[in-house]
């Protein structure tokens, strides 16, 4: 059976576009049967991927995070594998995978690679693969979103400052496996992977196959220490901080009265409440052989 590559031709800012075009070259040369789509719109992969899974022995993604999860949900639940060609900005999964970020070893391993099994999350009815978080985090995301398209490139580092101006404490009752914590946080993360954001290594410790969320608590903490606390995040050098806690779960569930966001693999879903479910081996990723 072929392959079926979807391409979000916007990923990476256009980049998926020139990695698609190595892949082609290569696919060609390899004289390999192949059929490909790209994506148009927001949505449109997990509608292709739910229309066409079952014709494919695997669906490479060619994109960033936000194109893996739209395939993943697409594919879940079926035998279809999927493969990966990181072609984003940030390819936080392809990082956890060891999936390399050159496109023609990427394709190697998309081909030929063996075959792991890996959990998701479910949250609201939607899976993800990396991780769920509400608070300053996912505030950071909302604002990102609402930037003017010709200050998209700052996005992210005007919504941080203006997010770090917003120091009051987030109440949240936390549940985990039906134990109850109260806490005054200033973000809680539930990561199936280690990475989001770009690269933040928010759970040094989470394995994509292990059953289980790590769930990492940073407990309110001021401006002046939030400015030096972030940076660590992306060696995982923030776990020593006296202020973050860490809990493992299956089944978590976040209340507030306050109005909090939430977002899962990079996209806002709504605010809290949520209840957000471990779907173990849910899909079957095509990674490097070792
Ligand atoms: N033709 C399209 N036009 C606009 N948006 C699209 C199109 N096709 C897909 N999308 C959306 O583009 C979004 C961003 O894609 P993706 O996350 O793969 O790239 P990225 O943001 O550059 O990478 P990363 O998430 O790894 O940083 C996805 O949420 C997807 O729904």
């Amino acid at each position: 059976m072929r392959c079926l590559f979807i391409v979000n031709p916007v990923a990476g800012g256009g980049r998926a576009k020139r990695v698609w075009e190595r892949i082609k070259g290569q696919l060609e040369y390899d004289r390999a049967f192949y059929t490909v789509l790209f994506t148009g719109y927001e949505g449109e992969a997990i509608k292709i991927v739910k229309r066409e899974r079952d014709k494919y022995k695997a669906v490479i993604a060619v994109g960033g995070d936000g194109t893996v999860c739209e395939v993943v949900n697409g594919l879940a639940g079926s035998d279809t594998l999927l493969g990966v060609i990181p072609a984003g900005s940030g390819n936080d999964l392809s990082k956890a995978l060891g999936i390399p970020i050159d496109p023609v070893q990427a394709l190697k391993a998309a081909l030929s690679g063996e075959v792991r099994e890996v959990d998701l999350g479910r949250i609201d009815g939607r899976f993800f693969i990396n991780v769920a978080s509400s608070g300053f985090d996912a505030e950071v995301v909302e604002e990102a979103r609402k930037t003017p398209a010709f200050l998209k490139p700052f996005s992210y580092l005007f919504a941080v400052i203006k997010c770090l101006f917003r120091t009051q404490k987030r109440s949240i009752n936390l549940i985990i496996d039906g134990i109850q914590y109260q806490k005054e946080v200033l973000l809680i993360a539930v990561a199936n992977g280690k990475y989001y954001g770009g690269g933040m290594m928010i759970a040094p410790m989470a394995r994509l196959d292990d059953g289980f969320f790590d769930i990492i608590v940073v407990n309110h903490v001021g401006f002046l220490e939030i400015i030096r606390f972030l940076p660590k995040i992306f060696s995982g050098g923030h776990m020593k901080h006296a202020k973050v806690e860490h809990f493992k779960g299956r089944e978590i569930q976040m209340l507030s009265e306050e109005r909090i966001p939430v977002q899962s693999d990079g996209e806002i879903l709504g605010h809290l409440p949520y209840k957000i479910e471990m779907v173990p081996r849910a899909v079957k990723i095509l990674v490097p052989r070792e």
